[in-house]
Order: C-alpha cells, then structure tokens, then sequence
C-alpha cells in the first residue's frame, strides 16, 4: 500500500513520515491553503528526503508555466495538478523531467470517465473528495461502477481510525492524507502521521 502525507511544512513532521515509511510527501503550492509554503520552505525540507520517496508539488488550477517555476525552485520530483490542466498540460509537465498525478474529485471523475475511458489510463490518477485538503470524505461505492486503473490513490477525509475500512472497501493502490493527520487545522502532527502509515500498512 503506497502512503503519501501530504500538506507538510515542518522538518520534524517530514522527518516523522520519512520515519514511519510513508513513500511519498506532499508540499502544497496552491493558494489559499493554511498549508501553502514557499517553494524556497520545501526545497530546504526536501533536503533529507532519500530519493526513493517521492516528493510532489501540489497545485490547484494554477497557469503551467508557474507550476514549472515553483516545482523547478522546491526541487520536487512529482507535480500533482488539481483542476483545469488539459492533456497539453500534462506533456509540458513530463517533458520538463517530473512525475504527474492527477487528482480529480469524484464527481470530475465519474465524469472524465465516461467522456475519456481511454485517455484517463494515460494518467496516475488520485481521486478525492469534492474540496481538496477539507477532511470530507465520500462514498467510495460510486467508483465501484467505473472501477480506476491499478495504482490510484484514494484520499478524501482519511485518518488513522478509518482509512484501514477504507482500503478494505475500495482498494486503492495508495492513500494520501492531509487533515486527518493534523492536531491542529494545517499543523501536522507526528505521532498522528505514524499511526496513519501503520493502520494504512496494516490494512490488506
Ligand atoms: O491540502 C490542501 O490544503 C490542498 C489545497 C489545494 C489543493 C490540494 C490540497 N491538498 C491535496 C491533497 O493531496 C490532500 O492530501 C487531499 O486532498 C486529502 O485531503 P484531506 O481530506 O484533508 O485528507
């Protein structure tokens, strides 16, 4: 089961989920978060990061070219792109050298899916709840009609006490979390990251 935590701006939070074994980190350079941070802040906590986990840039509906500029200065790996990108898009991002992830709601990719069954296999896809980063969960049996391809990632109001349920029920290759392994709304919290990975790990 892949794990990201996702949302981070403190060392000893990276540290914790590096720690707990979480395979990938998430620094979100969306406006508007209370968890957005300078490309400049992440750069320096990627610095410890083993190459082996990825460590992806999150953006939401933000022109390309500064999507480009900011995961270029944090020195992210990985652009997950939240809304508005076309398929063009998604080649500049790949041609400029980083992993993609395309995260969609449930309701963009019930409809993507039934417009482009094809196209959307092209893409890593996470599929969330309708407001990124906002703790909402959502009924996972809707995907069960349009199941997506292997390696998807699941988020959408997980936390350590639900998300074991969760992967039972829709078996997602992957999880990704942000409130739920927060003490405070944008402050992560590590003991509540490295029960997250185990309960995650402990799932299948
Ligand atoms: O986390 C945010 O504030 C955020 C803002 C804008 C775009 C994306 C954002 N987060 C993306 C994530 O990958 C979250 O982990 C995912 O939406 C799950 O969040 P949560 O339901 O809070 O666990």
């Amino acid at each position: 089961m892949f794990v990201k935590i996702c949302g981070l701006s403190e060392p000893v939070t990276v540290e914790a989920a590096l720690d707990a074994g979480a395979d990938a980190v998430g620094f979100v350079f969306a406006p508007g978060s209370p968890r957005t941070i300078d490309p400049s802040v992440a750069r320096e906590l990627i610095r410890g990061v083993p190459e082996t986990v990825l460590t992806v840039g999150v953006f939401r509906k933000q022109p390309i070219d500064e999507v480009l500029r900011m995961a270029t200065e944090a020195g992210v790996n990985t652009v997950q792109l939240h809304g508005g990108e076309t398929l063009a898009d998604f080649e500049r991002v790949r041609e400029a050298g980083f992993g993609t992830i395309r995260a969609l709601s449930i309701d963009e990719y019930l409809r993507e899916v039934e417009r482009d069954p094809v196209g959307i296999r092209a893409h890593r896809l996470l599929i969330d709840a309708p407001m990124p980063g906002a703790g909402e969960v959502f009924d996972t049996t809707e995907l069960q009609a349009h199941p997506p391809q292997d390696g998807w990632l699941l988020a959408g109001g997980l936390n350590p006490n639900n998300v074991a349920e969760v992967i039972r029920a829709a078996r997602p290759g992957g999880v990704d979390v942000s409130s739920g392994v927060e003490a405070v709304r944008g402050q992560k919290d590590a003991a509540l990251i490295r029960a997250f990975v185990a309960a995650a790990r402990a799932a299948i």
